[in-house]
């Protein structure tokens, strides 16, 4: 069997009503068992790239290949292949959390039984199973894209297909949802998600695509990505009420510093400063240091700097 699941060759999507490229000649190969992250700000094209890929719209050109199919013309072994969750609410508010996961298993091809058995194991998961009976459309925004998710993964579908799962969600659903994501990655599901959620999914993810202005600005390894980026390391320091000014004296010298609010400070290091800089924090007691921490680069960073860098480019 082919490595690629998709194959998404110079998709062009122009919405009818729109004057602006949503998709701009995008190309790219998803692995299979992969978990591929798409990252860019609002109104960049990720949602309509993913309709495509699920064949809910149709490329103004190119074409997206699903195991070598195409996907718009093959929309049945997409549907029933392809687990997809969308950022509206879904169609099944009319019935309850427990229906709206059962009738969806069942769509699946699920037996009844086999449908409620997994649907109350994922209410159970996600701490709901006392509200099974009542409708979606009385849920909290929260409970309901927890029902969301739980449709999207009942019947462990090959693929999910996920625009925003952890949107609106309180921490502990999310870390929940990036749990259940990973879960699934590991029985073999191939898993692409879009997320504004940078800093969670940099765990979570093999790949990352970022897009911007309906373009694929890049698209690698979080790990290869890193490497295109400012390699310094970043300390995050908090200060004392009214100290900051007194620690940016000291530490001004080691790199270059930036204000992050009245107490905290960003100070940029070469790596081979970093001993010195921990040193003086270290030994210098008298410097109301309340808290600090060394980081690498992260995938935000990474993020903001492509992001930068094709706006220098465009600008030029
Ligand atoms: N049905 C539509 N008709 C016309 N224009 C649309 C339609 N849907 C999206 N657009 C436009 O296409 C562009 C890309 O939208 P899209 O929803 O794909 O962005 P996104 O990256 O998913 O954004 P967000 O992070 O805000 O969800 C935007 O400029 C948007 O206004």
């Amino acid at each position: 069997m082919d490595s690629w699941i998709y194959e998404v060759e110079c998709v062009n999507m122009v919405y009818k009503k729109g004057k602006i490229k949503a998709n701009d000649d995008i190309s790219f190969l998803i692995q299979r068992g992969e978990i591929l992250g798409v990252l860019g700000p609002n109104g960049a094209g990720k949602s309509t790239l993913i309709k495509q890929l699920v064949g809910h719209l149709k490329p103004t050109e190119g074409q997206v290949l699903y195991n070598g199919l195409d996907v718009y013309k093959q929309t049945r072994v997409v549907a029933s292949e392809v687990s997809y969750y969308a950022q509206e609410p879904h169609a099944l508010s009319a019935l309850t959390a427990m229906e709206a996961l059962v009738f969806t298993g069942q769509l699946r091809g699920m037996q009844k039984k086999s449908a409620e058995r997994e649907a109350a194991e994922l209410l159970e998961r996600f701490e709901m199973t006392e509200l099974r009976n009542k409708s979606l459309k009385r849920l909290s925004g929260g409970q309901k894209r927890m029902v969301g998710i739980g449709t999207a993964l009942i019947g462990h579908s090959p693929v999910l297909i996920l625009d925003e799962p952890t949107n609106e969600l309180d921490p502990t659903k999310r870390r929940l949802v990036w749990d259940l994501i990973q879960e699934h990655n590991r029985n073999g599901a191939t898993v692409i998600l879009v997320t504004h959620n940078v800093l969670e999914a940099e765990h979570v993810v093999d790949r990352v695509a970022v897009i911007n202005h309906g373009k694929l600005l890049a698209i690698d390894s979080v790990v290869n990505l890193k490497q295109r980026v400012d390699q310094r390391l970043k300390f995050e320091i908090q200060t004392a009420f009214g100290q900051r000014e007194e620690v940016e004296k000291e530490l001004a010298e080691w790199g270059i510093l930036q204000r992050s609010g009245e107490n905290r400070i960003c100070l940029l290091v070469d790596k081979a400063q970093a001993g010195n800089v921990l040193d003086r924090i270290i030994s210098r007691r008298d410097l109301k240091i309340e808290e600090y921490a060394v980081l690498p680069p992260s995938l935000e960073d990474v993020y903001f700097h492509i992001d930068q860098a094709a706006k220098e480019v465009m600008g030029a």
